[in-house]
């Protein structure tokens, strides 16, 4: 085949290839140019050829990029970046939807060493459109994630589901086992509850449990992990947080509840819970015992008469009960 032809066959490829190419010498001085880089960048390959390759495009991240080239100018060997590194080094449009949440065409780049009597005379870079890809990968993270945090989620409050809170549980105990500083639980249950689903119906019941849940979580912190843990119990651990404080978070809660208020067809339902405190001891070396602890102290409450804390601790436990009142009981209408 003459040269000619060849020539003309690589100036076709050049031409038709569906990647960018482009090559630069020891001064970035840009020697190639193809038709997929004059268009996606709009500029014609008479205007670049020849010019600083920084010059033409000044966004470009130079000093990464300097250090690729040489890199290849010294080690003579390629080099490869993907775009899960890097998105992309020319910012060049896509075709693909804004649906697919990338901005810019996402590319992966080749760095390809043109050795001429055993020195690098040029690098030769190819761009591949990666977007396609790239959108793929991230719909498939969302959904993946999605998927992770449905198994967590309990579908009618939102909150973690008993699976998570036990797997926190344990965590959070070790956590304290380790670090030794204060952890707490609190359980609470809706006082009379079967009671306001005979009476208002399954519809309203799930209204019930969905005004507790949000009552709950408005007064937690970041690091406090609410969840749902049977059909009308609630559990919180609280991390690094004394008994007597548990209580307050306790008695805010129970608070919060009894002033929202459930809309019904006629009137209004006032809602009340009964809450159980406790606190990690040395004494105990499983996490269960404290959920058991904080159950017990529920149970103290619902005995005391329902709308009241209850701590499982005795001694300091004592003195802050007797601050407690008794509150009126939930589940009327306004
Ligand atoms: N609407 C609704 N009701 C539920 C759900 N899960 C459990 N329940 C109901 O919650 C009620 C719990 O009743 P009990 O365990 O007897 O307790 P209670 O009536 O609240 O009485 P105390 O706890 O002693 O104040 C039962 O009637 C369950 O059917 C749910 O997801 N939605």
């Amino acid at each position: 085949m003459s040269e000619s032809i060849t020539s003309r066959l690589c100036e076709l490829a050049m031409e038709r290839v569906s990647i960018g190419l482009f090559a630069v010498d020891r001064d970035y001085r840009l020697l190639l140019w193809n038709d997929f880089m004059q268009q996606r960048s709009g500029l014609a390959s008479s205007k670049v050829i020849g010019q600083n390759l920084f010059d033409c495009f000044p966004s470009l991240p130079q000093v990464w990029l300097k250090k690729k080239f040489n890199s290849v100018f010294l080690l003579k060997n390629s080099t490869f970046t993907s775009w899960e590194h890097r998105p992309y080094l020319f910012r060049f449009e896509h075709d693909r939807p804004i649906t697919g949440g990338v901005e810019w065409m996402q590319q992966d780049c080749a760095f390809v060493p043109l050795i001429e009597d055993g020195h690098v005379v040029a690098v030769c870079v190819t761009i591949t459109d990666v977007t396609d890809i790239a959108i793929a990968w991230r719909e498939k993270e969302a959904a993946v994630e999605a998927l992770r945090e449905a198994s967590v989620r309990d579908p009618l409050t939102g909150l973690f589901n008993r699976r998570y809170v036990n797997e926190r549980l344990t965590e959070e105990y070790r956590r304290w086992q380790r670090n030794g500083a204060d952890f707490s639980v609190i359980m609470f249950d809706i006082d009379h509850f079967k009671r306001t689903n005979d009476t208002y119906g399954h519809a309203v019941g799930d209204l019930a449990i969905q005004s507790v849940a949000n009552a709950a979580s408005s007064q937690l912190r970041e690091v406090d992990v609410l969840g749902r843990f049977g059909g009308e119990e609630f559990i919180v651990l609280l991390p690094q947080c004394s008994l007597e404080n548990a209580y307050h978070v306790g008695e805010r809660i129970r608070e919060k509840v009894a002033q929202q208020v459930v809309p019904l067809s006629s009137g209004h339902l006032v809602i009340t819970i009964s809450v159980g405190v406790a606190s990690a001891e040395a004494s105990q070396d499983v996490a269960d015992m404290l959920v058991k602890n904080a159950d017990a102290a529920l149970y103290k409450a619902k005995a005391g008469g329902r709308n009241q804390v209850a701590l499982h601790k005795t001694g300091q436990g004592e003195a802050l009960l007797q601050n407690s009142t008794t509150h009126p009981l939930g589940a009327v209408v306004r």
